[in-house]
């Protein structure tokens, strides 16, 4: 599927935080998303994924259902009194897997971000960066069609940073649209193109 923002304006607290931004996000594309501490990152993610509202312009997904998005939100989003396997098999049930793929799926959905050993731990006793993590791999567990990453290597060492996003690229090699917002160059230099975002309007500084 695609994701294609047009001309969109998007106001919180009464102001424009966003301002006639334009972005399309092709099958196969992992699309950073940049800007300063502020400047709108996360509120173009929640309006792609449909929970904030555009004041104009409009979103289309290309008909792709609601429950081929995933957000991955940047406080991570978990239960923190369920484990680990609990957070990313309750993302599977909600989408109507039976239970006996869930456990599967979430098991290996935790293998591939490297928690296997803390897959029966509470994510409140588990790190930032391993809830980080937890966040990814209930993410990318439920195998979206539009994957919306909002700062997930924020807390992670230089080896998790680059394991999530290598699996970020894989999982847009699968055919995916992969949105991923984040504050830091290097990690925005390995995807496919740069949406820099300043003073509310958004510019394609690299695709
Ligand atoms: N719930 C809210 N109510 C009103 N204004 C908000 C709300 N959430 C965010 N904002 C404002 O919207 C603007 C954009 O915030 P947003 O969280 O999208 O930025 P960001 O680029 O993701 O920042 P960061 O890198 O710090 O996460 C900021 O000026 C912020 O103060």
């Amino acid at each position: 599927m695609s994701a294609v923002v047009e001309d969109v304006t998007v106001q919180r607290g009464g102001r424009d935080v966003l301002v006639g931004v334009s972005l399309r996000v092709l099958p196969g594309q992992l699309v950073a998303v940049t800007g300063a501490s502020g400047a709108g990152k996360s509120t173009l993610l929640w309006t792609v994924a449909g929970l904030l509202p555009v004041a104009s312009g409009q979103i289309s997904l290309d008909g792709c259902a609601p429950a081929e998005v995933a957000l991955v939100p940047q406080d991570n989003g978990l239960v923190p009194v369920l484990t680990a396997a609990e957070n990313v098999e309750v993302a599977l049930l909600a989408r109507g897997l039976a239970a006996a793929e869930t456990r599967d799926r979430a098991g290996a959905a935790l293998a591939a971000v490297g928690l296997t050993s803390h897959a029966d731990q509470l994510v409140e006793e588990l790190s930032g960066g391993q809830q980080q993590r937890v966040a990814v791999a209930r993410g990318m567990a439920v195998a979206p069609a539009l994957l919306l990453a909002d700062e997930v290597t924020s807390e992670l060492d230089a080896t998790n940073r680059q394991l999530v996003l290598e699996l970020l690229s894989a999982h847009a090699r699968t055919g995916a649209a992969v949105v991923f917002a984040t504050n830091d160059p290097e990690a925005a230099d390995v995807c496919d193109a740069e949406l820099h975002i300043a003073d509310g309007q958004a510019t394609l500084v690299r695709s």
